[in-house]
């Protein structure tokens, strides 16, 4: 397969509501949308799902569109294209950038799936027609955070994830316990805590919390071990793991018992899948995290999350969880907790090109100089 065109689109759009956390509040999402066309005319879509500024992991929606146009486009107009497991063999020719690498790399899974006349889920192996859903419940009062929790529970969503911080974290996460004694509750701290506070992470032990997601910092893996070994609650990583690498030097040292999976945060659908594998052998359970994002990367997290050891419900959540009018249609619906794989071809959704036009706030093209 060789590709002939790519096109990129920087756009932007509003959450329905700001997402908080204590690094930052997001109330505007803007992110890189690629169209990759192949020499039959068939396009693959792709989504970067880097912030505007580096407050999750070190790369933004400008770093990634520097690292596109100026090194990963160019690099895979040179080469035919076998199997996409092929393309971060190239693009790692460079180092780091995982979600610039990811939206484009994906982009070429959707068209080798399209190609193959297969969705995407059964393309990679998948094996269920449905995924569980989960959602995050933003930082709020502990009443309007049980007011929303109750919600989410009657919308059928199968795990509740909660953001917390050492200012809080014990009040607020007890009085959810008790308003919901059977609700799976995940704290996503995103390393507020250091190994100083391990009395403090300790008391949470006793709220039987499903898991307690990136306790400590990303490069923590050794401290995140310690931690675990004084822990019932299983630790999750999620920031810490970025590589493959990073995925057995955790499993070996013991720094978790479960992993958040992001395609772009591991730097493609290949690497996320490896550590699915990884995972899956050494008996950790993983689940697919989110990024806020729109509905082409909704799409892939739904198609990775039917691969056998995504056993916990993930961050997959309706469109409208987020948005107001999402880029693609059908809108993801969360049904019994439980949303539909799509059994079209690819992603199995349609992106509204007319719309992501209309939202953009830059475009660019690129053609094989062979056309
Ligand atoms: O996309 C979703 O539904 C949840 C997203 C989410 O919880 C996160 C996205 C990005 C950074 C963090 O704030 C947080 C996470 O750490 O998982
Ligand atoms: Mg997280």
């Amino acid at each position: 397969m060789n590709i002939q065109k790519v096109e990129m689109f920087h756009v932007s759009m509003e959450l329905v509501q700001p997402f908080h956390t204590h690094l930052e509040t997001v109330k505007e999402r803007p992110c890189i949308i690629l169209k990759v066309t192949d020499e039959t005319g068939i396009s693959g879509w792709g989504e970067v799902v880097a912030f505007s500024s580096p407050w999750y992991t070190e790369e933004t929606v400008d770093t990634a569109w520097h690292m596109l146009e100026d090194y990963f486009i160019p690099a895979i107009f040179k080469k035919e294209w076998l199997d996409p497991r092929a393309v971060l063999d190239t693009l790692d020719s460079w180092k780091r950038n995982p979600m610039a690498k990811a939206g484009l790399e994906i982009a070429i899974w959707d068209l080798f799936a399209k190609r193959a006349k297969q969705p995407l889920a059964k393309y990679i192996g998948g094996v269920r027609e449905v995924v569980k859903a989960g959602v995050v419940v933003g930082v709020d009062t502990p009443e309007r955070m049980i007011h929303t929790i109750q919600t989410r529970v009657e919308e059928g969503y199968q795990r509740i994830k909660v953001k917390i911080e050492p200012a809080k974290d014990y009040k607020m996460l007890m009085k959810i316990k008790n308003a919901f004694p059977n609700v799976d509750i995940l704290a996503d701290a995103n390393s507020a805590y250091t190994l100083e506070d391990i009395e403090r992470i300790k008391n949470l032990d006793s709220l039987g919390l499903l898991m307690i997601e990136q306790p400590l910092a990303a490069d923590d893996l050794v401290e995140h071990a310690l931690l675990q070994k004084e822990l019932t609650t299983p630790v999750c990583l999620d920031e810490s793991i970025v590589s493959y690498q990073d995925a057995k030097n955790a499993i070996r040292i013991g720094s978790c018992k479960t992993m958040s999976i992001k395609i772009g945060r591991v730097g493609g659908l290949r690497n996320a899948i490896a550590i699915h594998d990884l995972c899956m052998e050494n008996d950790i359970p993983v689940w697919c995290g989110g990024m806020l994002e729109m509905g082409i990367s909704r799409a892939f997290n739904i198609a990775l999350a039917t691969l056998p050891n995504f056993t916990l419900p993930g961050d997959i959540s309706s469109s409208d969880r987020y948005w107001k009018k999402d880029i693609t249609f059908p809108k993801v619906v969360v049904k019994n907790g439980e949303v539909k794989v799509s059994s079209n071809p690819g992603i199995g959704v349609e992106v509204d090109e007319e719309y992501v036009k209309k939202i953009s706030l830059r475009t660019r093209s690129f053609f094989s100089k062979t056309t």
